[in-house]
């Protein structure tokens, strides 16, 4: 089993700490989000635990070493860092062709992962004239030649279009399902909802939350529910008597909390109040994320 334990992360530049006392783990056959507003320090924990950063202090283990001690660290730990980064003249199947070779990586692999990201008919096309979610394909190849148990993509869904978004998260939950571990910034929840089953929130390089997913949207997902009937007097005494909170709501609607909308409409037909309306309001996950991190976010807008 191969996990990411990153402990007591921290680094400076100058006088700013830029990730601060960071600790979590990655487990396998998860997808990991990684969340946290822009500068929050997600690229720089991403680049410690490969090994392109050193830590000022803290440290990050992969399958129980540091990376520096991992023997062949592409068989090991896959990234996707940025996509623009691949020499425009070179073909496809070339540039994977000399990743693997520099990494002792037999030249077979190189089509099997060109078509494992489904881009087998323009091996031989140059990268130069690739689109970004060919190009963001490429660069999930390349992370995959060593068949790592690791894989670890910053903002891969950045600038893609609906299809690439759904394929990268597909292609995500597919490498979680065969039992790999894998870390995936963001800066959206909306996008993490959908695609990971953990939450690792930072902000200003401090841990936030590190929770599941279900767990995240079962406490912060709990809503109210916007009732219409007329008239709805009697309607609001009835289920303040029944324990739940009313206020009133656009347009003669009750906003209703503490409640579901079940167990309001029985309220009603026992009373028999006819109800126009009947909306569970979950409030939205990115807002909850927002509120989260404002304290953290470099730059705001004027409200
Ligand atoms: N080499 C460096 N020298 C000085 N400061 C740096 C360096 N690299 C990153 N920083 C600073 O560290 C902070 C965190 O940057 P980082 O790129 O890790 O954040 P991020 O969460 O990935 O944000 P984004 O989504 O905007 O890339 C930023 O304030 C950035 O300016």
């Amino acid at each position: 089993m191969t996990t990411i334990e990153v402990r007591g992360l921290t680094k400076r530049y100058g006088p700013e700490t830029v990730v601060d006392d960071l600790s979590f783990t990655v487990e396998p056959g998860t997808v990991t989000g990684f969340l946290g507003p822009n500068g929050a320090g997600k690229s720089t924990t991403m680049r410690m635990i490969l090994g392109l950063t050193t830590p000022t202090r803290g440290t990050v283990r992969v399958g129980g070493r540091e990376y520096a001690r991992l023997p062949v660290p592409l068989t090991e730990v896959g990234a996707l860092l940025d996509a623009g980064a691949m020499h425009p003249g070179r073909r496809a199947d070339d540039h994977l062709l000399a990743i693997a070779q520099s990494n002792g990586i037999p030249r077979t692999r190189v089509g099997q992962v060109l078509g494992l990201v489904g881009l087998e008919k323009v091996a031989r096309k140059r990268a130069g004239g690739f689109s970004l979610g060919m190009r963001q394909r490429l660069g999930i190849a390349a992370a995959l030649l060593g068949d790592p148990r690791v894989l670890i993509f910053d903002e891969p869904v950045n600038g893609l279009d609906p299809e690439g978004i759904r394929w990268i998260r597909g292609f995500m939950r597919g490498l979680a399902a065969e039992g790999r571990s894998v870390l995936c910034s963001s800066h959206l929840m909306s996008e993490m909802a959908l695609t990971a089953d953990h939450l690792v929130v930072i902000g200003k390089g401090r841990l936030i939350a590190d929770t599941g997913m279900s767990e995240f949207t079962r406490a912060n997902g709990e809503g109210t529910v916007l009732v219409r009937a007329e008239p709805t007097g009697d309607l609001a005494r009835h289920l303040t008597v029944a324990g739940g909170a009313v206020r009133q709501g656009p347009d003669k609607a009750l906003i209703v909390s503490g409640m579901d909308s079940a167990e309001i409409g029985r309220l009603a037909a026992y009373h028999g109040v006819a109800l126009s309306e009947l909306t569970p309001q979950a409030p939205s996950l990115e807002d909850v994320f927002m509120a989260m991190t404002r304290d953290s976010v470099e730059y705001q807008g004027a409200a």
